[in-house]
């Protein structure tokens, strides 16, 4: 396996198809030709990539949850539920943990265990197992457009199938399902496996199928500052554009400070935009996603509505295209289908009230915008340079030496040396910049930032500041203030 940024040929991506379609009897259910038949017959208003481009064009934010339970009528159910009470706009479904981690055996117990308790046993969707006829089931009974969403490092046969029976958008990428993910899988195989996943998705834009891609934004969810997260975004994006996928949202996940979370969506937007047209992408169609807090939340359901509904205000501030919802649940686990809805309504009602407002240019919003900007082509560049113009390559390099660099990360492959915090107004900076390729001015914004709440808090900045932010917000506040 020689990992390079470069668009597979159909010989190279067939003899692998051939394997993967092998590693669970389901997969002989796949059809290619069959399957881009089938799609051409699913209507346009379910459509991911169709409802994206008029929500983007019209400039609505779109309401979409988490959900996925083991047992396709329940799984029916339960979606059906969350687009009628939750007045969701984008239908996911979140596969279970051991899909995600290829236990395909074990996800078949669950569904059995299921049967025979007569509820979900799995955290979510097991849509391997089910198979393209069992998964169709869903897409034939949800009058939505929907999504896969999952933690899958070896993501391959999940998409043929999900894919093949009518979803029409799929989430993840090599180093968004690998960092947060994993422990010890390595970034050449995951960054590898998801060129797979991206070929699949353009061999259907070939075939005039477009299927919408959406890497993970938020990654560990944990105080992770906007331009690691931007960095990881626009390469995964690189990455799927190189093999030919054409509809891509980005994604990012909220801070809490509401004119750095404003900053960011903004500044990925031109990212984004600056990046693949410089790299000839110039026929991709690029949104934005604003995931609602992914940090712990408070068990107190009336002030998780609140956390809610902060991130519902950012997104639609934002105008991101889309926002992933939270449910008042969150601090408990698996939410019931009840607080799931209501975690939409909740957002559906913050963005109804704020789409006619709009957030004003302020100073401080342009340079919170620059510096994201600033920091994040840091990264970009010098992963380019470390790959020799191979951002793939670059990846790989660019962790091993810190360049690139996730906070609270189980990966044994990101050095985990950067250490983020809030600054007196909430906003996520950096206490140790670690290896990150920042330039002396952005490393004294951050210092200065930093010194500025330890004064106001009479302490040192330190690693205790650290620990505090990542508990502020379940104990009901935003800066992990001093006791
Ligand atoms: C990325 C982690 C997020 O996914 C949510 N999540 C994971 N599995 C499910 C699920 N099966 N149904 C609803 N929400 C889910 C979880 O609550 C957390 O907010």
């Amino acid at each position: 396996m020689e990992l390079k940024n470069k668009k597979w040929t159909h010989d190279e991506f067939n003899a692998i198809r051939k394997e993967v379609l092998t590693h669970w009897p389901t997969g002989s259910e796949v059809n290619f030709e069959e399957a881009v038949k089938y799609h051409e017959n699913i209507p346009a208003k379910r459509h991911f990539a169709k409802r994206l481009v008029k929500a983007k064009n019209n400039g609505e934010t779109l309401t979409q949850p988490r959900a996925g339970v083991a047992l396709i009528d329940e799984h029916i159910n339960l979606l059906n539920f969350l687009k009628n009470e939750g007045e969701a706009d984008l239908l996911p479904s979140t596969i279970d943990s051991y899909t995600r981690q290829n236990q395909y055996k074990e996800a078949q117990n669950g569904i059995e265990e299921s049967l025979k308790a007569g509820r979900s046993l799995l955290n979510g969707f097991p849509a391997v197992n089910h198979g393209v006829k069992g998964v169709r089931r869903v897409v034939e009974s949800v009058d939505a457009p929907l999504q896969v969403r999952h933690g899958t490092p070896d993501a391959r046969l999940l998409g043929e199938i999900t894919i093949a029976a009518g979803y029409t958008s799929y989430e993840g990428g090599g180093i968004s399902y690998n960092i947060p993910y994993a422990k010890s899988v390595s970034l050449e195989r995951t960054i590898y496996d998801w060129q797979y996943c991206d070929r699949m998705i353009g061999l259907y834009a070939e075939h005039g199928v477009e299927i919408n891609r959406e890497p993970f934004g938020p990654l560990t969810g944990t105080l992770v500052p906007p331009s690691v997260s931007h960095a990881v975004a626009v390469i995964e994006g690189i990455l799927a554009a190189e093999q030919g996928v054409k509809n891509i949202t980005l994604g990012y996940g909220q801070c809490g400070n509401l004119v750095q979370d404003i900053a960011a969506i903004k500044a990925l937007e031109q990212l984004a935009d600056e990046y693949m047209a410089k790299h000839g992408y110039n026929d991709t169609v690029l949104t934005t996603v604003f995931h609602q807090w992914m940090g712990g939340f408070p068990q107190d359901e009336a002030k998780a509505f609140g956390v809610i509904s902060w991130g519902a205000a950012a997104a639609a501030l934002a105008k991101a295209t889309k926002v992933i919802v939270k449910t008042p649940h969150e601090a408990l686990g698996i939410p019931t289908k009840e607080a799931n809805a209501q975690g939409l309504r909740t957002t559906k009602q913050m963005i109804n009230m704020l789409k006619d407002q709009s957030f004003p240019m302020t100073k401080e919003l342009e340079i919170e915008i620059n510096m994201i900007k600033a920091e994040t082509r840091c990264i970009l560049d010098k992963v380019f340079e470390l790959g020799n113009g191979d951002y793939a390559v670059g990846t790989v390099r660019a962790f091993e030496a810190g360049v690139l660099d996730v906070p609270f990360a189980p990966s044994k492959f990101s050095l985990n040396k950067i250490l983020p915090a809030r600054d007196n107004n909430g906003a996520v900076r950096l206490f140790d910049v670690g290896n990150l390729p920042f330039t002396p001015d952005i490393v004294a914004f951050h210092k200065d930032k930093m010194n500025e709440r330890a004064k106001a808090e009479g302490r040192e900045a330190s690693f205790q500041m650290v620990i505090d932010d990542i508990y502020a917000i379940s104990k009901g506040n935003l800066v992990g203030r001093p006791r």
